[in-house]
Formats: structure tokens, sequence, C-alpha cells
């Protein structure tokens, strides 16, 4: 954006987005963002689902106004859209999740924030302010005082939310994360478990001067190595390879105690539902609200495309008594797609690799234009669909084009 012109003419799409922040970060980073687990095909159907649908629009209809918020938490959205939380935001720019954190506030966007950030939590609900709503993206370690402490801190803070994160019991295949033995750089933190400074990625390094770099580089077991699940450090510090996986989660025991911890000042929700299975015993253990999620194609490759897994959750939910919303995220990369996915039941849409993007290209300003393109383009897509009320979008909208080619209403 010039001071000339309201758009950045280099960047038009989020593609192109895509593209200029691929040749801005090193290949550790860009190989950790954008890759999905195994052969990668669960991330790209989350993309590639999208296209099996098309838009009804209705004309006619005098959509000089049009009204594209929605409320959440109490908070006036201005699109049915939130960032979703996505780990260690420094490693595509300097300002990492502040620069986030302040976009949001701009945009009047909900933000996700991971555990695993780069910045702490009261920092960045610090940049959102009272107003703005926060949700604290929680994995829940086996070490229960460790969660405990991170959800009062939380609390504190004014999270409006916390979501449990639940398709992590072992972390994804990531291939190119393993061979490049990711972990956080040395001059970098997961900053809500900081303790002065000790921890992995940066203790073997920065204590250990040339002689434990030579150990490392020998591959010694004292400086740890990422086996493909976890990182394994013998120094027991905690990293998101170490401590995100826990595969002893279980709704009896764990969502009962979070609900304990949280509530009445947070809600408590839950990020990685496919099924409409799991969406009812959601609704059974009394959690606020769901998102239906795959973690955008890093865990169980091979699983459905969220936009597949969709209808079934919303059906699961509409069948039982309570309302609870549906959230839906993975592979939204057009205003189309947010139109779509509310069309097929979701309530509101998250978006996560497009906001690293912006941050890799202009950090703050890079992330504002993320934001911007998709408001534009879903706001766009209201009027030329023939809808002015988000609450008007339903499956009436869409049609469905089956693998022969056929169009079929929904
Ligand atoms: C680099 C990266 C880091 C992520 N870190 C987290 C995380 O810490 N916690 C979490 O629940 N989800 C995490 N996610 C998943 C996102 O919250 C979200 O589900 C996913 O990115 C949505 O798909 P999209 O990137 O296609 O929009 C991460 C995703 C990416 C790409
Ligand atoms: C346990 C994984 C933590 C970070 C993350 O969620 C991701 O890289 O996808």
């Amino acid at each position: 954006m010039s001071a000339t012109h309201p758009h950045d003419l280099e960047c038009l799409t989020i593609e192109q987005l895509e593209k200029i922040a691929a040749d801005r970060m090193d290949k550790q980073t860009r190989d950790y963002y954008n890759e999905g687990a195994d052969s990668g095909s669960t991330l790209a159907e989350n993309r590639s689902a999208y296209q099996k649908y098309r838009i009804r629009p209705r004309v006619l209809r005098d959509v000089s106004k049009i009204d594209t918020s929605v409320d959440i938490f109490g908070f006036k959205n201005t699109i049915p859209m939130g960032v979703a939380p996505t780990a260690m935001q420094k490693l595509a720019h300097q300002d990492g999740e502040l620069a986030t954190a302040r976009a949001c506030r701009e945009a009047g966007i909900v933000m996700g924030l991971s555990s695993f950030s780069t910045t702490s939590l009261e920092d960045v609900k610090g940049v959102l302010g009272a107003e703005q709503p926060g949700v604290l993206q929680l994995y829940l370690f086996e070490d229960r005082e460790e969660s405990r402490g991170l959800i009062a801190r939380a609390k504190k803070a004014g999270f409006s939310a916390v979501a449990l994160t639940v398709d992590t019991p072992m972390l994804g295949r990531r291939n190119l994360e393993m061979k490049n033995q990711f972990r956080l750089p040395r001059h970098l933190k997961s900053a809500n478990f900081d303790r002065g400074g000790k921890e992995d990625g940066v203790v073997a390094e920065e204590k250990g001067d040339e002689a434990s770099k030579r150990t490392r580089d020998r591959g010694d077991s004292r400086a740890g190595y990422h086996d493909g699940a976890r990182w394994v450090s013998p120094t027991g510090r905690i990293t998101f390879h170490s401590h995100g996986p826990n595969p002893t989660l279980n709704w009896e025991r764990d969502i009962d105690w979070l609900k304990q911890q949280c509530h009445p000042e947070m809600e408590v929700w839950v990020k990685g539902i496919a099924t409409g299975e799991d969406a009812i015993l959601a609704c059974h253990h009394g959690v606020d609200g769901i998102i239906v999620s795959n973690h955008g194609g890093r865990q169980l490759n091979g699983a459905l495309a969220t936009l597949d897994a969709l209808p079934e959750v919303v059906d699961a939910v509409r069948s039982m008594n309570r309302k609870m919303p549906v959230h839906v995220d993975g592979g939204i990369r057009h205003g189309t797609d947010v139109f779509k996915a509310l069309a097929l039941g979701a309530d509101f849409v998250w978006i996560g690799r497009p906001v690293l993007w912006g941050l890799a290209y202009k950090g703050q300003e890079g992330v504002r234009l993320c934001l911007k393109l998709l408001s534009d383009e879903f706001r766009l897509c209201m009027g030329l669909a023939g809808v002015t009320r988000v609450d008007e979008i339903g499956k009436e909208y869409l049609a469905k084009i089956n693998r022969d080619g056929f169009v079929s209403k929904l």
C-alpha cells in the first residue's frame, strides 16, 4: 500500500503473498511453516476442497449496504474470520506475535495465540487491549502444574477463551522438519515458558561455546536430536517437540479439569475436531465451542479435508439440543472460501499460514495486508452473491461439482 494507492500492487492475492513470502524466509522457516505431514495430501486437499463448490448468486437485491461483522466473545469482529494460533512467529519477522496483534487490533479481528509463541501472552494481550478478544491455544502438558500456571496467567491477562488442541496426541510426521533437524534458533525463546533463557535450542549452544557446538555437530545425545516425533533432549526443558504432543489426553479427565480451571472467566474450546462423533462428545462434555481442524494438514495425513468434514460435524451439533458454535480452519485463501465455509454451516473461520506469509513479507504491514485482502474479497463475495448480512449465508447459495462434473444443489 502506498500514499497514492490503497492497494499493494505487488500483492493483490494471498497466492501472491505466499510466493513473495517464500523468497523472504530462510529455508528452515519456510519448510517448517509450509509443509504438511507425510506426502502432504491433506494439506493440499484442505485447499482443493473449496474448488468442489460453486456459489449460486442471487441478483437485484440492493447490496449497497453490506455488514460483514459477527459477534464473537461479545466483540463485534469485522468479518467472520480470526487469526489461528501458529507457533514461533518471530521466525517470520522480528516483531513476531506483537506485529500480528497490532494488525488484528487495527482490523478489529480476534487473535489466537499459540502456547509456543515467541512473545509472552501478557505482552500480546497488552497490545490487543481490553476490548479486543484473545484466545490462548493450549497444549495441555502431562505436567499439569505447568499448564495450571499458564491458564491462570491467561485468565489474569484477560483472554476470552482457551482453545485446547486435541489433534496432537503425537506429533505428525513432518519430513522436512526432521530432515532439517528443526528447532527454535538460539536468539528466540518460547516466551510463555521462559526461565531466564534456559530452554532447549538456547542452552546447548549458548552455554556451550565451541565445545558443546562440536558435540552437537557430532550428534552427541547430550545436545539432543529430532527423532521425528519429538526433540529428544536430556535437559528436560520445555519445547514444542518435547511437551506439545500429549498422548494421555482424554475427554473424561481433561475436559472437566480444564473447565474447572477456566470457567467462568474464560471459555473452553476444543480445536481439532474432525468427526460428527467427537462433535457430539464435545457437546456432552459441555465445551463452549469447537474448531473443525486437522492442524493445517500437519498431523494425520490422509485425514479428510476440513471442508469435507464440516457438514457431518454441523449436522451432529444440530442434532443436539445445545447451541454450540462450530468454527473451521485449513486451506482458506480467498474471501469466497470464507463464504463457502459459512454456507456449509460454519459460524466462523480461522486462517493460519497466510498470516505467517504476511509477517514474512512486511511484519505488521504484511499481516494487515493479508487481513485486508481476505476482508475485501469476502465483502465483495457477499455483494456479488446478493447477501447483505452474514447470518443470511446458507447452503442455498452453494452447488457442488461432483467428480464427474455434474452440478448438484445442496
Ligand atoms: C507453522 C505453523 C504452526 C502452528 N502452530 C500451532 C500451534 O502452536 N498450536 C495449534 O493448535 N495449531 C498450530 N498450527 C495450526 C493452525 O492453528 C491452524 O490449524 C492451521 O494453520 C490452519 O490451516 P492453514 O494454515 O491452511 O490456514 C500451526 C500451523 C502452522 C502452519
Ligand atoms: C506440538 C506442535 C507445536 C507447534 C505446532 O503446532 C506445529 O508446528 O504445527
